[in-house]
């Protein structure tokens, strides 16, 4: 995560969490037309490949908690891929993006998932980072599509995947619903890992049977104290 010295997550919600978000996906899928959908609620019916990658940011709230997102949207064609694999270190979350009405480009998420592991260093496991599977252009008809919505979740089960979700940067449909699912996602998945480094770290606080972690704490805490 982007360091943040005003971050306090998960106990003053009027702080600022900043996070990293790539979208990776072959190109044409609709990265660059997602991304400005949910930064300024603009589609543009162009047809410019990115090249590199380009970056912006979008403060937005998630239960509560204020995050400011910076969004990284990437080169999707295999030429571009030694000017967008550097910035994939630092990410805090990973869109993979197909499109409903292409195949391949569905079939290539898992190309996309193994470059992103590789290059970013993600070594605790797919389950531990949040990624968040994409498939956009949801308005196509469907003698158009390609795709269907179990195939998508199938896939996302067989790779252990959580969160997953159709949209249409066109029609502004579940593009908002799609970013703050991520953000939830990665929300859920540090308050795991904190809650383990805990008992890492106070192994003697979480092994009373039958009651939570706080309250095997506050047990620990308060009879810490009364001995002083
Ligand atoms: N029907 C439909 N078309 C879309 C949608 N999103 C994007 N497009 C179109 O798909 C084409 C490619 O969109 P881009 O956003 O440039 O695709 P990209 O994934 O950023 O492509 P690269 O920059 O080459 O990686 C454009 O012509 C868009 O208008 C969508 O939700 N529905």
């Amino acid at each position: 995560m982007v360091e943040d010295n005003e971050r306090d997550y998960g106990r003053n919600t009027k702080k600022n969490v900043l996070l990293k978000i790539v979208i990776l996906g072959d190109g044409g899928v609709g990265k660059s037309c997602l991304m400005s959908r949910f930064i300024s609620n603009h589609f543009d019916d162009h047809n410019f490949h990115t090249i590199g990658v380009e970056f912006m940011n979008k403060t937005t709230e998630v239960n509560g908690i204020q995050y400011t997102l910076q969004i990284w949207d990437t080169a999707g064609q295999e030429r571009f891929k030694s000017l967008r694999t550097p910035f994939y270190r630092g990410t805090d979350i990973c869109i993979l993006a197909y499109a409903i009405d292409d195949r391949s480009s569905f079939h290539n998420i898992k190309m996309w998932l193994n470059e992103f592991l590789h290059y970013a260093g993600v070594k605790n496991g797919i389950e531990k980072f949040p990624f968040i599977v994409v498939g956009n252009k949801s308005d196509v008809s469907s003698k158009d599509r390609e795709v269907s919505y179990e195939q998508l979740k199938q896939w996302c089960e067989e790779n252990k995947i959580a969160t997953y979700i159709e949209t249409s940067a066109k029609t502004d449909s579940n593009v908002v619903e799609a970013f703050s699912m991520a953000v939830q996602r990665w929300a859920d998945l540090e308050q795991k890992a904190e809650k383990e480094l805990r008992m890492l770290h106070h192994p003697d606080t979480v092994t009373l049977h039958g009651s939570s972690t706080v309250s095997s704490i506050r047990a620990t805490c308060c009879s810490r104290f009364s001995n002083v």
